[in-house]
């Protein structure tokens, strides 16, 4: 199967230090890969990377089996959605305005939303539960508010490849395991979604398989129960925790953190 996106020893070099280090990696349509790792190892570099926000210094990145730089900026728009914590918006769009600009990549310049792209919107407000909000100036919004917003924008957009840096941090624990859910329950056979969280138990829920990353390396991936054991979370997180399998998936018992002397 052709993976959707790709990195081959993909490494980045910034201030002399490479922060990603022949990273190779590759997600398959309809998987959700977890991306974990802890505080500067590499998480929001690698998407960057594949997202084509950084061209890697050495490697390479591929879409569909097709070289990310191949891609017009227009198409590679259609085929990702990257969704991190929301920015602050400065203009007065309002929400319903911001959630449309997800179709752009779909018309031409000057070119009208149709009523598809306004049925679209309208399912994805409610998905998010704003559609109450339609009408309001974005930055008017609350932080988590906001966030759906961007969230609502991204699912009309359509991509074949999620990218997630983060982008339930400032939600509450409902709307962050709604969203969650309504993306697994939605994720078409041929879509790939890559999501970086810091809530391991939670990356660990959704995810089918975990990259886990250190000083810009892939330490290790694989089956969820097969990355969080004591020996990666001791050497990589630095904590003394024991997993446990629940009906609920994988709960840590998070005893300390090891200091070291
Ligand atoms: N533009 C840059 N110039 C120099 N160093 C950078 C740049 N961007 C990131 N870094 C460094 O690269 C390393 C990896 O950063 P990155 O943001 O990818 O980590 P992360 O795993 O996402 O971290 P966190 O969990 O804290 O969000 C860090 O040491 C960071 O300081």
């Amino acid at each position: 199967m052709t993976p959707v996106l790709e990195t081959r020893s993909a490494t980045v070099v910034r201030g002399g230090d490479r922060i990603l280090d022949a990273v190779s990696m590759a997600v398959e349509p309809g998987e959700w890969l977890g991306v974990i790792g802890p505080n500067g190892s590499g998480k929001t570099s690698l998407v960057r990377v594949l997202s084509g926000t950084w061209t890697p210094d050495a490697g390479s990145v591929w879409l569909h089996g097709e070289a990310l730089s191949s891609y017009a900026h227009r198409e590679r728009a259609r085929q990702i959605a990257v969704v991190k914590q929301a920015p602050h918006v400065a203009f007065d769009l309002t929400v319903r305005e911001l959630v449309m600009l997800g179709r752009a990549p779909y018309r031409g310049w000057m070119q009208s939303f149709t009523g598809g792209d306004q049925d679209r919107v309208v399912a994805a407000l409610k998905a998010m539960n704003i559609a109450h909000l339609a009408d309001r100036a974005v930055p008017s919004l609350s932080g988590g508010e906001r966030q759906r917003a961007f969230l609502a924008q991204a699912l009309v957009q359509e991509p074949t490849a999620w990218l997630l840096d983060e982008p339930t941090a400032h939600l509450d624990i409902q709307y962050c395991f709604s969203f969650f859910q309504h993306l697994k329950q939605r994720q078409s056979p041929n879509e790939a979604v890559i999501a970086v969280v810091h809530d391991l138990e939670q990356a660990a829920r959704f995810a089918d398989r975990l990259l886990l990353l250190d000083h810009g390396s892939v330490v290790t991936s694989g089956l969820p129960r097969e990355v969080l054991t004591t020996e990666h979370l001791a050497h990589v997180f630095g904590v003394d925790a024991t997993p446990e399998s629940t009906p609920h998936g994988l709960r840590l018992q998070v005893h300390g953190p090891f200091v070291s002397s």
